[in-house]
């Protein structure tokens, strides 16, 4: 056979071209010598003749099992294990050995990375009963969702929604032809056109609700010239996904021109701006100061705290009116045990002020939407729909059974009063088994599915995505799966190729190439999790979303936070860390199954252990949690609600703190007589701590104090905290070094982190003068370093050891940022402190929002010495670079290292680089970036082209800061 295969398939034109396992493994272009070829030859001919039959029969798409059966059924005996150049499995060869049962097997050991090992085989997994009609397959045969064909209202265009036709095509462009009928019914509901009703609503994950709240949001904006809204997510990734979704939602799409009567009449010097009619999507998120202001945007996608801070400050400066819809994302998270409070706090103050706001509220894991909708006298909808059907499964002890069948299983142990694993075992059918392995890696069985799992769906070419219960087991469970699934010369040419991009990019980032990564990425397998950088992160999975990787082994804790969807989702064990998972994060991660567009069927496995099996079948078959506030869980949370309101001035009697408490969730949720406890008890709090005033009259004004907590988004108990530390600073700054800054600009919200005190003392050794000298203004002692070191317990009974114990704390994690300001990478840093390398950006991070709150803190104090200072540093941290740096590092993708190279390259200012061809930039870039590893002169071209376009960037961002700094000028002169 001469003939090159993959012409031999795609000449063939055949819907199923993509299912084809042999089209899929051997590089395009690749031609096979005779003996392989005949081989070949005879399998591709089986497959394509049973893909032919199964054709006649209608079936055009298939779910992994089905591929996978018509692979047995077609090539069982081809070999395909001498064309991947892979052993057999031994379990084609061997009967299947005793499997202890529940036997736990340790990780991969760490010290094989780096080493290559040697390959694996999955273990096969074989059908044992004909499934009974899906959900898939009945849509297959009947198509269950109507088009606008039928029903012009599914049309984006359909008068009533009265959408500018850019938009509309727009949404198009991204894939949304028209909407469900779902979608439709909600839009339509009483008064949410028009804006004159909120809504809370509730659909199944991937249902599509966004799309609801993204039309009802940006009526009210393209409607009303002066409108603003603000769309409020969880987590900073999700912010950053809004805000690359909505700019392509909003581009060209012009808002109302201003009336006449609303033109500036003042004679304009600067001409109209092209893009002044446009809508502008600006992100709010993590730290730094807040650059844009309630002016500079009209959506604004924020995360809660961002959200809650822009909120308080539009009502106290009177923008507030401007604010017309609010959506709230996730809205079960209101009861979130960290930050969910802080929507209650939103919401009541809105609906507090009484003006005409939309509030849209949404959820996939709302029990009790009802008391949601009172709250926000909203109108409800709910739905079930899925646009992708999901089949769910439970595996444990080898076999797979239909997650239907677990409610049988409840049923029948219940009603037998046996409630031991064993009688649950006997009331059901498996549908598949998965057979045990002779490799010793896999003899665990829950390990062994989890690996047959991934290689089953990842060897028909569709994503996967598997949720562990630690960082050590994703990283131990990605090396396992790459060991099985196909790499190397059995892939595409293509897929590699981009593999190899991602291993480079990877490569290129300041804190280089992960080990592990570097094994299991080319064989399209990562892992996700929080110990890794934002940038590691990011750009895995954009190659997972681009095809490049297969699998992705992430962290339970994760699934709320990324939208990665899979064709299979598959849980090792439903536990993060050691606690059971609850219904709604279960919900969460079985959610990501199925993507629109991209898969016709979901599916997802939770693999549990016997022991594990009773609480895991009532966690498949649990209610979901009742929603409730989230403002009693900890006495604080409406100390600092009072706070805020007294604050901004939203209330300042005790009647109108009354009304104020009536709006809350927690009004509907908790008794009066307790809410009233806690609101004496907090308001009582709040005047000891000197944070409010009240006078004989009964009326409540913040202090100064009360004003800059509220200002800094301090909690009230870490307000009083920092408050104290300040006015130690003040007395005594140690202004011959940069530890006090530093140490003033570590966050003390997450003081919980342990500390190495080997590493304290040794770094205490090297501190100069001026360091321990801020050490003793602190009240650290080094004999209490010292014999710590040497294993003492730090003692934290007391108030007062506790806060020494909160001191230590910080001034560790500021030796932290000391390093990383002084252009130490992120990766160097944790390993020098033992810390994950996520954890150390997340402090990085979190440090720069928490000095623009101390700056806030110190303005409104009327310390405006100290905050002039601490604004200064405050650039350095966010630059991560030394103070001559400062000015380079505000220009995009030039940060610590890369800013450093520039620099010593003689690009020395913003101009000098806004000044320079693009293609002088190469060359520093390539230096930034010594560890990029190339080898073929095609990957050198493509890499500098790379570079070329991020040099572009360079310029172009260089220039605009320049035009602004020149403007600047001119206004000042
Ligand atoms: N009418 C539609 N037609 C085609 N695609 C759609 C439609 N509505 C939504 N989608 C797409 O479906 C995918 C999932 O939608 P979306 O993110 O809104 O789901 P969701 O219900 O908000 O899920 P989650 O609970 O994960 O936030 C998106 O890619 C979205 O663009």
């Amino acid at each position: 056979m001469g003939e090159n295969h993959a012409t031999s398939c795609a000449s063939r034109v055949e819907p199923h071209y993509f299912d084809c396992v042999l089209c899929r493994h051997i590089p395009h272009g690749s031609t096979l010598g005779s003996d392989l070829a005949a081989l070949f030859d005879s399998a591709h001919n089986t497959f394509h003749s049973a893909n032919a039959m199964e054709q006649k029969q209608g079936i055009l798409h298939r779910t992994t099992v089905e591929s996978v059966a018509v692979q047995q059924r077609g090539f069982r005996n081809a070999p395909l294990a001498p064309l991947s150049g892979s052993k057999r499995s031994f379990s084609e060869t061997a009967d299947s050995p005793h499997i202890e049962p529940n036997k736990h097997l340790d990780f991969q050991s760490a010290s094989s990375v780096g080493r290559e090992l040697p390959r694996l085989i999955a273990s096969d997994i074989v059908a044992l009963s004909i499934p009974l009609p899906s959900e898939y397959s009945q849509r297959k045969a009947i198509s269950a969702t109507p088009t606008s064909a039928t029903d012009r209202s599914l049309s984006l265009s359909f008068a009533r929604y009265a959408l500018p036709e850019p938009l509309v095509s727009n949404l198009n462009a991204l894939g949304v032809k028209e909407i469900y009928p779902w979608q439709k019914q909600c839009l339509l509901g009483p008064g949410l056109l028009d804006g004159t009703r909120n809504l809370v609503y509730s659909a199944p994950t991937g249902g599509g609700k966004s799309l609801v709240a993204d039309i009802l949001m940006l009526k009210r904006v393209l409607e009303d010239r002066n409108a603003k809204a603000l769309l409020i997510l969880p987590y900073v990734a999700l912010v950053q996904e809004k805000v690359r979704w909505l700019r392509n939602v909003v581009q060209d799409v012009k808002r109302k021109p201003l009336h006449p009567d609303e033109r500036d009449t003042k004679p304009q010097v600067w001409q109209k701006r092209p893009d002044e009619d446009n809508v502008r999507v600006v992100g709010f998120f993590g730290g730094g100061k807040i650059r844009a202001t309630w002016l500079d945007f009209d959506v604004g996608v924020c995360t809660f705290e961002k959200a809650n801070m822009l909120i308080n400050t539009a009502i106290d400066d009177g923008n507030i009116t401007n604010l017309k819809a609010v959506v709230l994302d996730e809205l079960h998270m209101v009861d979130d045990d960290h930050r969910g409070y802080l929507m209650e706090l939103i919401a009541t103050k809105l609906l507090s002020l009484g003006h005409d706001v939309q509030m849209i509220g949404m959820s996939a894991t709302l029990a009790n939407i009802d008391i949601l909708s009172t709250w926000l006298s909203a109108h409800t909808y709910k739905t079930f729909y899925r646009p992708v059907p999901v089949e769910e499964h439970l595996v444990y002890e080898g076999k797979i059974y239909p997650a239907s069948s677990t409610r049988c299983i409840l049923k029948a142990a219940s009603q037998s009063q046996q409630t031991t694993s064993s009688a649950l075992e006997l009331d059901s059918q498996p549908l598949r088994t998965i057979r045990a392995s002779h490799h010793k890696e896999f003899q665990d069985p829950v390990l062994n599915a989890v690996i047959a799992l991934a290689n089953e769906t990842a060897r028909s070419g569709y994503g996967v995505l598997v949720f562990c219960s630690s960082r050590q087991g994703c990283e131990s469970d990605a090396r396992l799966i790459s060991r099985v699934v196909p790499q190397g010369n059995e892939l595409d040419p293509a897929i590699l190729e981009k593999r190899l991009d991602l291993l480079g990019d990877l490569r290129s980032l300041a804190t280089g190439l992960d080990p592990i990564l570097a094994e299991t990425i080319p064989a399209g397998v990562a892992f996700h999790h929080a110990g890794m950088t934002i940038e590691e992160r990011d750009l895995i999975s954009t190659a997972y979303d681009g095809g490049a990787l297969k699998v992705v082994v992430a962290t339970c804790s994760l699934a709320a936070g990324i939208n990665l969807p899979a064709r299979r989702v598959i849980l090792h064990n439903a536990r993060m860390g050691r606690d059971m998972i609850g219904p709604s994060m279960l919900r969460q991660m079985r959610g990501r199954a199925g993507r629109k567009g991209k898969d016709e069927i979901g599916e997802t496995y939770l693999c549990c252990r016997k022991c594990d099996l009773e609480d895991v079948v009532e966690l498949m078959n649990a209610d979901l949690p009742q929603v409730s506030s989230g403002l009693t869980t900890d006495k604080h949370r409406i100390q600092r609600a009072l706070l805020e309101v007294v604050s901004i001035r939203l209330v300042n009697t005790r009647e109108s703190i009354n009304d104020y408490i009536r709006k809350t969730l927690l009004s509907l949720s908790s008794t009066s007589d307790l809410i009233q406890d806690h609101v004496e008890s907090s308001l009582r709090d709040l005047l000891e701590m000197g944070f409010i005033k009240s006078d004989n009259f009964d009326s409540y004004v913040a202090t100064q104090l009360g004003k800059a907590v509220v200002a800094s988004s301090l909690e009230p108990e870490d307000g009083a905290f920092v408050h104290r530390e300040m006015q130690r600073a003040l007395q005594a700054f140690v202004m011959d070094g940069e530890m006090h800054i530093l140490y003033t600009f570590t966050p003390v919200q997450e003081l919980s982190a342990s500390i190495n005190w080997q590493v304290f003392r040794s770094e205490m050794e090297a501190l100069d003068d001026s360091g321990l000298r801020v050490m003793m203004f602190l009240g650290l002692k080094p004999t209490v370093v010292n014999r710590m070191a040497q294993g003492g317990n730090l003692k934290e009974s007391t108030p007062a050891e506790k806060e020494t114990a909160r001191i230590y704390r910080r001034f560790y994690l500021a030796l932290q940022l000391r390093d990383l300001c002084n252009e130490m990478p992120v990766h160097v840093v944790a390993r020098k402190y033992d810390m994950p390398r996520g954890t150390v950006q997340t402090l990085e991070q979190t440090c720069q929002g928490f000095a623009a709150g101390m700056i806030k803190f110190c303005e409104q104090m009327g310390w405006g010495a100290m905050a002039a200072i601490l604004d200064h540093f405050s650039d350095r941290l966010r630059a991560g670079a030394k103070a001559d740096l400062l000015a380079l590092a505000k220009v995009t993708f030039i940060k610590s290292r890369t800013a450093r190279v520039f620099y010593d390259n003689g690009f020395k200012t913003v101009a000098s680089l806004a000044n320079a061809d693009p293609k002088e930039l190469v060359p520093i870039l390539m230096q930034a970036q010594p560890t990029k590893l190339r080898v073929k002169s095609k990957d050198e071209q493509k890499y500098e082209e790379k570079l070329l376009a991020k040099a572009q960037v360079i310029s172009d961002s260089a220039n605009r800061l320049w035009q602004s700094e020149m403007q600047q000028d001119l206004d000042d002169e």
